[in-house]
């Protein structure tokens, strides 16, 4: 027994220094020669970078993987949110021509020379800038993103509002047992934080984390296929034609909508649409945008209380003397907004959308991963355990979509999707 034990562990350490998969690194290297000529392309870009990534995985061996994972890669993640708040991105930035000395980035940032060189040499080693000479570096692409707010904030964010939860994982997962979390504020974000609010509202109690966050939002979604572009959803044919014109007539409700970003980008990419475009989310989010967005609307609205842009069955006006009918929206829009919640909360949040909606004329409109069965992306599983994790919540899978809009009165009609169920369109209709 001693001895079979032996076997099987000098057996799996001799695993544990070999390349992953050394068989196939010849046909996955095939495979990308015959993507390479186009990775302007974006589908063989995504095929290129899917191979690729297989192939780091064939060749790395275990060993290795251990130790990125636990050294390198956090400490990766504390450099570079030091290298944010002290200006280092932001330095380089300024100008992304030229090769930068420690020395002069050390003296732009006020910052300890010996402290900076050592983690230039990490940001350089993990790929974040690149290393021309001794303590000399040139911005990267992902370095000069660092230095826009907008895509910093989602690293400034977490650390502050997530990484303790997730670090404390497993110890909440052993308080309760291991069970699935579903209890929006007594989750792993609460026993982490010793706090029994709920994220949204920890975050704001915290404004800087909350305009992080809402930056973060407005940036995560930049460059994905969207519903609004010709190939995806028909926005025309489904959503505009049919569509109420008169000046009061409502097109669009963003519910949970943020900052505005999706109603600006409709807006820019079908300025003829008619009707108002309303953006809603909670006063704290809402007061500072308000009047600054051009064309769209914004309310403040807290989505648990009953939806202002509603359809009224018809009224008849004594002045005029003929019946008068207030339509809802033609659609009510929600975009990452029910992955925030656990299903009993969605279940309230929806049944206050179906009660303003007009029958036969309104529809629901929702943006959001569609788990695929097999083959997951990392982006859908990666932010279903962040989910997980701060709300209690998670990414579903086609049925379980079904199953919640069902139980709250619609029909789905149609789940638009363009890439392995990243950002699908979930149309419905009131059952
Ligand atoms: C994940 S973000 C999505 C934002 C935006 N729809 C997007 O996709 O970029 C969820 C949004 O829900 C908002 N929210 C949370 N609780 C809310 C509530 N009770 N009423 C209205 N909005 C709320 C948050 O402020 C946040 O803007």
């Amino acid at each position: 027994m001693a001895q079979d034990h032996f076997d099987h562990t000098s057996q799996l350490d001799g695993v544990a220094i070999q390349a992953g998969d050394g068989p196939s690194v010849k046909s996955l290297i095939g495979e990308m020669i015959s993507y390479s000529d186009s990775p302007g392309n974006e589908r063989h870009r995504l095929s290129l970078l899917r191979l690729a990534r297989a192939l780091v995985q064939a060749l790395e061996t275990p060993r290795e993987t251990v130790l990125r994972l636990c050294w390198a890669e956090p400490t990766l993640y504390g450099a570079i949110i030091t290298a944010i708040d002290c200006g280092i991105f932001s330095t380089m930035g300024k100008n992304p021509d030229s090769p930068i000395s420690v020395i002069q980035l050390s003296e732009a940032t006020q910052t300890d020379p010996a402290l900076l060189g050592r983690i230039m040499k990490h940001l350089a080693a993990m790929g974040v800038v690149q290393e021309r000479a001794v303590d000399v570096y040139f911005p990267t692409s992902l370095s000069l993103t660092l230095a826009l707010p907008k895509y910093a904030d989602g690293f400034t964010c977490m650390a502050e509002g997530a990484m303790r939860a997730i670090y404390k994982l497993p110890a909440y997962f052993q308080s309760v047992g291991y069970r699935n979390p579903d209890d929006a504020t007594a989750g792993p974000f609460q026993f982490a934080y010793g706090t029994s609010q709920h994220w949204f509202s920890w975050a704001s109690d915290h404004p800087a984390v909350c305009q992080q966050f809402n930056n973060h939002m407005s940036a995560y979604h930049q460059g994905r296929p969207s519903w609004m572009d010709l190939d995806f959803y028909p926005v025309e044919e489904a959503l505009l034609t049919g569509a109420k014109s008169d000046s009061d007539a409502v097109l669009l409700v963003d519910v949970g909508g943020g900052l505005g970003h999706d109603l600006a980008e409709f807006h820019r990419k079908h300025p003829f649409a008619p009707g108002r475009l309303i953006v809603q989310d909670k006063g704290d989010v809402i007061q500072p945008i308000s009047g600054n967005l051009g064309k769209v609307e914004a309310m403040a609205h807290d989505f648990f209380t009953e939806q202002p842009i509603k359809g009224l069955t018809p009224i008849r006006s004594l002045l005029q003397l003929r019946d008068l009918t207030v339509p809802g929206a033609r659609a009510y829009y929600l975009h990452s907004v029910l992955h925030d919640w656990p299903d009993h909360e969605c279940h309230l949040i929806l049944k206050r959308i179906a009660a303003a909606m007009t029958p036969g004329y309104s529809k629901l409109l929702i943006n959001e991963n569609v788990v695929p069965d097999l083959g997951a992306d990392w982006q859908i599983t990666g932010l279903d355990l962040m989910l997980m994790t701060l709300v209690s919540a998670r990414e579903r899978r086609e049925n379980e979509w079904r199953q919640l809009l069902e139980m709250a009165g619609f029909r789905i009609v149609n789940i638009w999707s363009h890439v392995n169920g990243v950002e699908s369109l979930i149309e419905c209709q009131l059952a």
